[in-house]
């Protein structure tokens, strides 16, 4: 490009990155500053633990609402040049760093690696810990359990085909809680190392193959599909079957050398996956919290089920969702599963629930955490 400028007036190129130098020194001085007040929080958050009768080791240092906070206020400081997106991902390192600094802390996913829970883990936590992937999402909830993790990722909805149904099974026999939630979009590939016409079997999930039905019916209706338990499982049995393909995500064609034959096969071109961040404890109410519950209605009774919803009505409780799902040990009876807006622990919520007890034989609450809904102006991590 030609620079009219005077010659005197051009910045000088070694000049600027002296400068810059001189700026990345201030950086990480203040990083520093900053991970040694996030030391100090750690012991604080040790101390409250064992305040509590808790084992300090154990003390819970991810706290998602705090984190909006701060994602919250970058927001209302920035002046640029640099765009929000960039300060958010650049922030998204610096407090996984913080965390880890706390205690370590290892994240357990539905793997294996490149299934969409890894890349919403690595969205959620950021590189500063350390990752496990796990077969089942019964095999996460149990490492979980076990401790061999800190925190754990699983899939829990999808905006196509609804709610991952072994997440929502687990979550109501495991005492696990729910802590965190983060919304992922989801493009599926069609994966395979022969041709479209050659291919015999496609490998997915029950999930991605709900969410990829018309693509799949217009170009594949024939063929043979085999349920896997992730979709980075389904790539790697294709990769070791000639005839097959997977319906994963394009990252998963680097990791198990295959071809994209096509991409974008989802239905949505917004397809959208929500997951779960799990803990053995739920995290302090924050500004705009949610909630999922389960309960069961006396079933002899008519109207118990009105009843039980009449509570969050009667104080002023948002329900954005309501389903119901059979009650493991009793055959032909359900569990109402509710997602509400609020906190367990802090009113008018913690009302609601002691009113239901008068119609609830079970109220089991799966979680309390920051609603991450992706809402443009808002747009948590
Ligand atoms: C520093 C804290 O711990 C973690 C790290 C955060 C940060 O670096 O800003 C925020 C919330 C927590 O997930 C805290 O709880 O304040």
């Amino acid at each position: 490009m030609p620079n009219d400028q005077p010659a005197s007036q051009i910045p000088n190129l070694s000049y600027i990155r002296e400068k810059i130098a001189g700026v990345d020194e201030d950086i990480v001085r203040l990083l520093n500053a900053r991970a040694n007040l996030s030391l100090q929080v750690g012991e604080a958050k040790r101390v409250e633990s064992q305040n509590r009768g808790d084992d300090p080791k154990e003390s819970q240092v991810f706290v998602p609402g705090q984190e909006q906070l701060v994602f919250d206020r970058l927001g209302q400081v920035n002046q640029g040049p640099l765009p929000i997106t960039a300060l958010k991902a650049i922030y998204r390192e610096v407090m996984s760093a913080s965390i880890a600094l706390q205690r370590p802390v290892g994240v357990g996913y539905l793997g294996p690696r490149g299934t969409f829970t890894h890349a919403a883990a690595l969205k959620k936590f950021g590189e500063g810990v350390a990752y496990s992937p796990y077969p089942t999402i019964a095999a996460v909830f149990r490492a979980l359990e076990a401790k061999e993790v800190t925190y754990a990722v699983v899939p829990a909805e999808n905006s196509r085909a609804g709610s991952v149904q072994p997440t929502l099974d687990q979550l109501i026999s495991s005492p696990l809680r729910i802590r965190g939630e983060t919304y992922l979009p989801v493009e599926q590939c069609l994966l395979s190392n022969t041709t479209l016409a050659s291919i015999r079997r496609i490998y997915s999930m029950p999930v991605a193959f709900e969410q990829s039905e018309k693509w799949l019916e217009s170009n594949a209706s024939h063929v043979e599909r085999v349920n896997c338990d992730s979709t980075a499982q389904a790539a790697e049995q294709a990769s070791r079957d000639p005839e097959a393909a997977a319906v994963a995500s394009a990252i998963c064609s680097e990791i198990y050398g295959l071809n994209i034959i096509a991409r974008g096969i989802q239905d949505q071109r917004d397809n959208t996956t929500r997951f779960f961040i799990l803990a053995p404890e739920v995290a302090p109410p924050s500004a705009a919290d949610k909630s999922l519950l389960a309960f069961s209605v006396d079933h002899r009774q008519p109207g118990a089920l009105c009843d039980a919803l009449r509570c969050f009505k009667e104080h002023g409780v948002n329900l954005t969702n309501i389903a119901s799902r059979p009650h493991g040990p009793r055959p032909w009876e359900y569990l109402f599963f509710v997602e509400c807006s609020g906190h367990s622990q802090a009113p008018p919520l913690s009302r609601v629930l002691d009113d239901m007890k008068a119609y609830c034989p079970e109220i089991l609450i799966l979680g309390s955490f920051p609603d991450q809904r992706p809402i443009p102006s808002r747009g948590g991590m």
